[in-house]
């Protein structure tokens, strides 16, 4: 028996665009600045060049669709918004690390930020860039 049907979206229990939006406000005003971010000289250039309240409102459509909003993405997939900036791993734990300080600070349950990370975790392969091992001798 499913007792879990009548549980609330996540999008629901972040409390909707108006929180949603204002997380993705502070969280892209710190990601657009974040020296070891722009130390990749395409992601430097890119967050010059890209203005911050569009890129504000895609993200925040992106965040409310997968969610469970109403809303609706309408930018570039994943992988064509990132593949030409060569995004490393240690770049994606700098990321992540630094969603988590902001959803820390907006107070964000444990639980609710668990689901977010797997969502966006999800997201990984078609934003990294795997650089082969190099084999030295
Ligand atoms: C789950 C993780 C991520 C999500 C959900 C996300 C979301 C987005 C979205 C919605 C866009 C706009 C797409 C469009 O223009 O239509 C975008 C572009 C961009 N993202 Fe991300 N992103 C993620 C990870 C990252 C990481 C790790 C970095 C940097 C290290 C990054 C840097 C950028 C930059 C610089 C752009 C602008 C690209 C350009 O226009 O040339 N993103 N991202």
């Amino acid at each position: 028996m499913n007792t879990e049907t009548k549980k609330p979206s996540l999008y629901e229990r972040l409390g909707g665009v108006y929180a949603i939006a204002a997380v993705v406000d502070t969280f892209i005003d710190r990601i657009m600045v974040a020296p070891e971010l722009n130390a990749n000289p395409l992601v430097d250039e890119a967050h010059h060049r890209v203005p911050k309240a569009g890129f504000k409102y895609l993200v925040t459509e992106m965040v409310c669709q997968v969610t469970g909003g109403p809303q609706r993405y309408t930018g570039k997939t994943m992988a064509e918004s990132h593949k030409h900036l060569n995004i490393s791993a240690s770049e994606w734990v700098v990321f992540a690390g630094i969603f988590k300080a902001v959803l820390d600070e907006y107070k964000v349950p444990e639980a609710e930020q668990a689901e977010l990370f797997a969502i966006v975790g999800s997201t990984r392969s078609d934003i990294v860039v795997e650089r082969p091992v190099s084999k030295a001798g």
